[in-house]
Order: structure tokens, then C-alpha cells, then sequence
């Protein structure tokens, strides 16, 4: 087999309602999901040994608890016979705690690529069942559709939100989503939206964006910033902030302006996950729905 080369690219909560609180201590939350067209790269090079190696462009990342190692460590565990020794590369743009999805859509590109190179009976609706034991959001990638989401993010309505362009911002500091889920002062009872599909920037919010600014006042300050440009919202429980505009240009113009102390980005919304159109491509065999 040859080497594939795939996106796991990030995701943004177009809004994030936190409607109550299961017995477990997740929250239920009402999101809306979209992905973006800028993300990290993986690289799967198919090894005559059976072997599992994994290596990172950032040093940090190449840990044994990377989620690119679990997702596939999942896999070799349940189809021992199937699996094949592959050597995975993670090139990583990615800020880790950034409520960009990050870790989620590289495991989510390693669980469908691990099915594609081994050939697994699994069905994509069983893909997620096993990727949701490694996190919350690894299902809308795998699925593949931008999606209104409900449950703990993981039942999904395909969804087709207008795909404008953002600018993304990385204020520097790093969050932690269980820190955030555990806070006393975070709201958690917003009400169900009577009908999601009706949905607007302006009757919609990001119910952590608060608590993690006053958290993290380099968040607060970064929403500020965007505001001179576009109104701006958190994504997932942050740090990174975005506001939407109607093409590049405008984008592109105020990402020159971003003080030198915070990263940033331009890139378009997505309804369709990348690494499925390149999987279709790549696949010689029909694999099941
Ligand atoms: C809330 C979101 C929105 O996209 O935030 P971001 O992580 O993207 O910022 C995600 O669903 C997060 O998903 P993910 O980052 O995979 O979280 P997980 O690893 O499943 O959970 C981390 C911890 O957050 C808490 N948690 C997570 C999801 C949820 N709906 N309720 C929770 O209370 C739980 O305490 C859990 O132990
Ligand atoms: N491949 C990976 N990329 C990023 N983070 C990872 C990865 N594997 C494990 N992690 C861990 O998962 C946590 C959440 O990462 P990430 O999904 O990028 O953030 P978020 O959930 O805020 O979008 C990080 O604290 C990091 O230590």
C-alpha cells in the first residue's frame, strides 16, 4: 500500500449552549459545528513489520498519550488479526487547548485512516462509538458534515451553515476544558432553541465565553481587539476567538494588524470534513456506510 497523506483539519462552535448537566457530570450542550480549512497534516507510511511508531513535528506532542497513538492503539486492540504495521507522522499547526478540536480531528483522521489502510468491518456510525471513548467532539470529524449537535456533542443533524471566512486568533494562553466544566460560575442553563435551523449570530452565544475571559484576560482582550473589526465569539471552551467576514480580503487586512503577541489565521468554513474527500479518492475498496 502506498503512503497516504491526510488533513485532520480544526474545527469552530459557531455558538455553544450548555443546557443542563447529566448524572455523570457531562454537560448537554446545543453546538453548532463547522469545520475550517486549516489543520494538521498525517502522514501514514505502511511498514513491513508489525509495528506502531509515531512521530510529531513538535517535540511535546510525540507522547505516548498522544490521541493519535490511542485512536490507533484502539484499533490494533480490537482487530488483532487486521492490523498492519504503519508508521504515522503528525505535523502539528494546531494549538493544543484551543477549542480548535485539534487532538480530536487527528484522532479522528487516524481512526479513518486505520480503517481504510487495515481494511475494517467497521461502519462509520461504529467509528464514532469508539472514537466518542477518546473524546466528546472526535464524531462530527468522523461523520464528516458540519452539524448541529446535541447530547455531549455527539448526536448529530448535518447541518449547512454559510461558509464565510474567519479570522482566527490564538491569545496565548491555554485552557483547559475540564477546568472550564468545572467551574461554579459557569452558566448551565440556557434553554433549548426551539428550532436550531432558525438559528442567528446575534440570538446565539458561546455560554463559557464569559467565565473564560474572566479566567484568561488575554481572551478578553483578543475579543475586544476583533470586535474593531467583526463581532467576535470563543470557540468550545477556548482559548482562540473568532469573527466572521464576507470574503478574504477584509480578513487578510486585519490579520496584518494582529499585535505580534498573539497568533492568528485566515481560513474559510467548511461543511465537509477534507480527509473524507481524500479518502474517497484514495479508496479502491467501497467501505460500508
Ligand atoms: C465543549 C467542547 C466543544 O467543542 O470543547 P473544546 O474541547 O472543543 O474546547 C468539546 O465538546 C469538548 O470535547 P473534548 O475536548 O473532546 O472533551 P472530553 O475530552 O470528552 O472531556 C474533557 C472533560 O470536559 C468535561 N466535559 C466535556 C464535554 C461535555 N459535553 N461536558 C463536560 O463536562 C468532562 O469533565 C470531561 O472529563
Ligand atoms: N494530537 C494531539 N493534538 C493536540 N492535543 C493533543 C493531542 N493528543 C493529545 N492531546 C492533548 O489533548 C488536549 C486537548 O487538545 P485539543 O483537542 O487540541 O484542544 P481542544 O479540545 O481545546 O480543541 C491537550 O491538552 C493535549 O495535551
Amino acid at each position: 500500500m502506498a503512503v497516504l497523506t491526510l488533513p485532520a483539519v480544526a474545527k469552530l462552535n459557531l455558538f455553544l449552549h450548555i443546557i443542563g448537566q447529566r448524572d455523570d457530570g457531562y454537560h448537554r450542550l446545543e453546538t453548532l459545528f463547522q469545520f475550517i480549512d486549516y489543520g494538521d497534516t498525517l502522514t501514514f507510511t505502511p511498514q513491513p513489520e508489525r509495528t506502531l511508531t509515531f512521530t510529531c513535528s513538535q517535540a511535546q506532542f510525540a507522547t505516548a498519550d498522544n490521541l493519535v497513538l490511542q485512536a490507533a492503539r484502539l484499533l490494533q486492540h480490537r482487530f488483532p488479526t487486521h492490523w498492519r504495521g504503519v508508521h504515522v507522522h503528525l505535523d502539528k499547526r494546531l494549538p493544543a487547548g484551543g477549542g480548535l478540536g485539534g487532538g480530536s480531528s487527528d484522532a479522528a483522521t487516524t481512526l479513518l485512516a486505520l480503517r481504510h489502510l487495515w481494511q475494517l468491518p467497521l461502519s462509520t456510525a461504529e467509528l464514532a462509538t469508539l472514537g466518542l471513548s477518546l473524546g466528546a467532539d472526535i464524531p462530527v470529524f468522523i461523520h464528516g458534515r458540519a452539524a448541529f449537535a446535541t447530547g455531549i456533542g455527539e448526536i448529530l443533524t448535518p447541518a449547512t451553515p454559510p461558509c464565510p471566512w474567519y479570522l482566527v486568533v490564538h491569545p496565548g494562553v491555554t485552557v483547559a476544558t475540564p477546568t472550564v466544566f468545572k467551574h461554579p460560575d459557569l452558566p448551565r442553563q440556557t434553554l433549548p432553541l426551539q428550532d436550531w435551523t432558525q438559528w442567528q449570530w446575534e440570538t446565539t452565544r458561546n455560554d463559557c465565553e464569559q467565565l473564560v475571559s474572566q479566567l484568561h484576560p488575554e481572551v478578553a482582550n483578543a475579543l475586544a481587539w476583533l470586535l474593531e473589526y467583526a463581532p467576535p465569539r470563543l470557540t468550545g471552551t477556548g482559548a482562540c476567538v473568532f469573527a466572521r467576514f464576507d470574503s478574504e480580503e477584509p480578513a487578510q487586512q486585519a490579520l496584518q494588524a494582529l499585535p505580534d503577541k498573539w497568533q492568528g489565521f485566515v481560513a474559510q468554513g467548511l461543511n465537509e470534513n477534507p480527509v473524507c474527500q481524500h479518502l474517497r479518492q484514495a479508496s479502491t475498496v467501497n467501505l460500508p456506510d
